[in-house]
């Protein structure tokens, strides 16, 4: 049996993983915080940890992007999409007003993931405009926290799962501010995933350009375009170790081992440029999951 680390139980990881581990038998090892959801795979307690990586609203979860490259040599061996939908959580009880509905200007705070309370911010900025937020580890475990302080007016954003697991009242349903609010997710660790199969592949890179080499991103990139290689997505992050030094992560729309990409990654080698490769690993559409 697979065992496979991710954030609390009733978080949109927790949701996420049951929506593609659907019909395997896996067991679950949740962590708050998402430095141990990686060191469990590092430490061999599981075969895969579970990030949530990029999302339609708010982008790439820098913090988890940085744990990736920076913190441990975890290969990605899938990725998946899935949408999160966002709730308004907490003992209603607390908040009614005389006529005995939720009167959303008594709540004091409201907590949950950065990324949750990223993709409310319409939401939070129209009811709770003047409402005091603070971020937690995961949006579970913000639920969790409202049970532990009880009459202290805080609410939680949340999933569905989560307010029923910590018996809380779902007080708005559903207040990401757009529709098509999707997550995407990466299964890392160190064994290939074979139980599923798809014909859409990809594969990460990290490319360090050499210092002082002026134009050196343009031949990375056209290293790519003229062997008409797609890229879908390009995104420059600190290596940390100098101010004004980046790094390049680069995801292209082919498998590592296709006639083209090798001969383009040598030759950006032989530009001065260091790569590494995060994973050559296939990608699943939530539609081809719900199948
Ligand atoms: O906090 C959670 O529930 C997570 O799994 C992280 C997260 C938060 C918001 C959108 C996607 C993933």
């Amino acid at each position: 049996m697979k065992s496979v680390a991710l954030l609390p139980a009733g978080s949109v990881s927790d949701e996420a993983a049951r929506h593609f581990f659907h019909g395997e038998t896996v067991a679950w090892k949740y962590h708050r915080l998402i430095s141990d959801v990686f060191l469990s795979t590092v430490n061999n307690i599981s075969d895969y940890s579970i990030i949530p990586i990029e999302n339609t609203i708010e982008g790439s979860v820098s913090l988890h992007m940085d744990w990736l490259v920076h913190e441990v040599d975890l290969p990605i061996q899938a990725e998946w999409v899935y949408p999160s939908i966002q709730n308004l959580i907490g003992n209603q009880a607390e908040f009614l007003n005389e006529a005995g509905q939720v009167d959303f200007s008594k709540i004091k705070k409201v907590i949950s993931h950065p990324v949750a309370m990223a993709q409310c911010l319409q939401f939070l900025n129209e009811h709770l405009p003047q409402t005091e937020r603070e971020h937690t580890s995961s949006t579970a475990e913000a639920v969790k926290m409202v049970t532990k302080q009880p009459g202290q007016g805080i609410a939680a954003i949340g999933t569905l799962i989560a307010a029923s697991n910590n018996g809380l009242d779902v007080m708005a349903r559903s207040i990401t501010d757009h529709n098509n609010n999707f997550t995407r997710f990466f299964l890392v660790g160190s064994k290939p995933y074979e139980a599923k199969q798809s014909d859409r592949v990809k594969t990460s890179i990290l490319v360090t350009l050499p210092e002082d080499y002026p134009g050196a991103l343009h031949q990375v990139l056209s290293a790519f375009a003229w062997r008409r290689i797609n890229l879908s997505r390009i995104e420059s992050r600190p290596t940390k170790k100098k101010l004004g030094n980046y790094y390049f992560y680069i995801e292209i729309e082919m498998a590592l081992d296709t006639v083209l990409l090798p001969s383009a990654l040598q030759e950006i080698e032989a530009i001065g440029c260091q790569v590494r490769i995060l994973g050559s690993y296939p990608r699943f559409t939530y539609e081809q999951l719900c199948n």
